[in-house]
């Protein structure tokens, strides 16, 4: 790698991951070696991302919740965006038509959310889409779960926010990723990346789609930067 190794924005699941969400090991040293910065954008919850940086050993530039929470380690910045209350309107409406979020009694998936709210993919969608509607959220598909989100935030707005802590530019940027929620970033980014397994909207949006699918398919996009 050079010098003039972009800095990279990354989605998690479906991009550093299999297709059922365990990261690819082959994925870890690309990233802690990267030579500029590495910020992984995702719609997980802030402990996931805060987690894989933790396990890597690298700094802490986190989007996590689609743009909703963003951490900058290096200047000490938390933001919290998006009308959580509302999220959690959509929720209590969906439960009262006695329809369940499908993540059982302890819920790992929302108990650590701020801002948004995730539905199993295995449960209905269009009342959700109804009631998410009705307040001004929308429902994103990322082929893991439904995200009642917020759409004043999403990973572009989330990486402007991270670019205005650190000095950078968004165009500066390689991202990679491979559903709708990453596409926002995508048209920031000066080189956007899908990997093949990647929704319509996603690969509409990239730049560029790699012929290989999930961690492969990371490793197939930053390979020009590897040589
Ligand atoms: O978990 C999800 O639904 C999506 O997560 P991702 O943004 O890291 O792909
Ligand atoms: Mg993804």
């Amino acid at each position: 790698m050079d010098s003039d190794t972009p800095p990279l924005i990354v989605d998690i699941d479906g991009t550093l991951t299999d297709e059922n969400r365990a990261i690819d090991p082959r994925v870890m040293p690309v990233l802690r070696e990267w030579p500029a910065r590495v910020v992984i954008a995702t719609g997980k919850a802030m402990p996931f991302p805060i987690a894989l940086c933790e396990f890597l050993g690298i700094e802490r530039t986190v989007v996590a919740e689609n743009g909703g929470v963003v951490f900058v380690e290096a200047t000490d910045e938390l933001r919290l965006e998006g009308d959580h209350e509302a999220a959690l309107a959509v929720g209590e409406a969906y439960r009262d038509l006695g329809h369940d979020f499908g993540f059982g009694q302890i819920d790992l998936a929302n108990r650590w959310r701020e801002t948004e709210l995730v539905v199993s993919l295995d449960q209905p969608l269009e009342p959700l889409e109804e009631l998410a509607t009705e307040r001004g959220l929308v429902v994103l598909d990322t082929g893991f779960a439904y995200h009642v989100t917020d759409p004043v935030v999403d990973k572009g707005t989330g990486l402007e926010a991270v670019c205005a802590e650190l000095g950078l530019e968004p165009e500066a940027f390689l991202a990679v990723g491979d559903s709708v929620n990453d596409a926002q970033m995508f048209d920031l980014a000066g080189e956007a990346v899908a990997v093949a397994n990647a929704d319509e909207t996603a690969r509409e949006r990239a730049d560029r789609v790699t012929d290989e699918t999930y961690g492969d398919g990371f490793l197939e996009a930053v390979a020009p930067y590897r040589e």
